[in-house]
């Protein structure tokens, strides 16, 4: 589970500030995906950021189970996302020399000291992960030689290798056509349910809103939960 309690984040700009977030509280529970939408520049990202424990908000808490991820130094922080958070960037930030099972059998280094996995476990596990988004025929192939949505399919994979409880994702859809964009929801929906993240998926795609569980709208950094039949 993610809770964020009342987050407020705050950028300099010149001499003023700007709110990017302010006062949001969500949670998202095991198993199920949170919207997060709204117009460009209403701090959807950096709401994302926050939850990845890469920003740290001016106030408010982000709670990862029952860890208050705000309250940790920030070597701690770094410890719990990688060993409960996966991440999913807009653009699938792959590295170029390597194939797609060896994107995910990296994955074990950064891992969390203490639940890392053998070799044999990690290949193991790499390649039912690509099995699950479909790739299991392509585990060989580097970046250059996979479709754009075939390379989110990887980027999707490597952020669940070290079975986080949480996945946050922003705009998977933003470089892919209608059709590739929406099996990429499928898919996240998908392993949503299968692996029990707790899931936060930014989209200003108003279509796949309707498919979620929850979603939460932002309008200049301030939320409210909408419904699928108000949008
Ligand atoms: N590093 C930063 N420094 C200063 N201001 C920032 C920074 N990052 C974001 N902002 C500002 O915070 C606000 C929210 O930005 P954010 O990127 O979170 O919006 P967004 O909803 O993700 O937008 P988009 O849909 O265009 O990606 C904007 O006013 C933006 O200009």
């Amino acid at each position: 589970m993610i809770r964020l309690d009342d987050v407020t984040l705050t950028f300099p700009d010149g001499d003023a500030q700007v709110t990017a977030v302010d006062h949001v509280s969500l949670t998202a529970r095991p198993a199920t995906v949170t919207g997060i939408t709204g117009p460009s520049g209403s701090g959807k990202s950096s709401l994302l950021a926050v939850a990845a424990t890469l920003i740290r908000p001016d106030s408010g808490r982000v709670l990862v189970d029952d860890v208050d991820a705000t309250a940790l130094r920030p070597e701690e922080a770094t410890a719990l996302r990688r060993e409960s958070i996966g991440i999913v960037f807009q653009q699938p930030n792959l590295l170029p020399s390597l194939t797609a099972h060896d994107q995910l059998a990296v994955m074990n280094e950064l891992g969390p000291g203490r639940r890392r996995r053998t070799r044999a476990a990690t290949g193991r596990r790499a390649d039912e992960l690509l099995d699950a988004v479909g790739l299991g025929d392509h585990r060989d192939r580097r970046p250059h030689q996979l479709s754009g949505g075939q390379r989110q399919r990887v980027n999707i994979a490597r952020a669940l290798m070290n079975e986080p409880r949480v996945l946050l994702v922003d705009e998977p859809t933003s470089a892919l056509d209608q059709e590739n964009g929406a099996r990429i929801i499928d898919l996240v929906l998908e392993l949503t349910g299968r692996m029990e993240t707790a899931t936060l998926l930014v989209t200003h795609d108003l279509g796949y809103l309707p498919r979620l569980h929850e979603v939460v709208r932002l309008v200049d950094g301030r939320s409210s939960v909408v419904h699928a039949g108000d949008l």
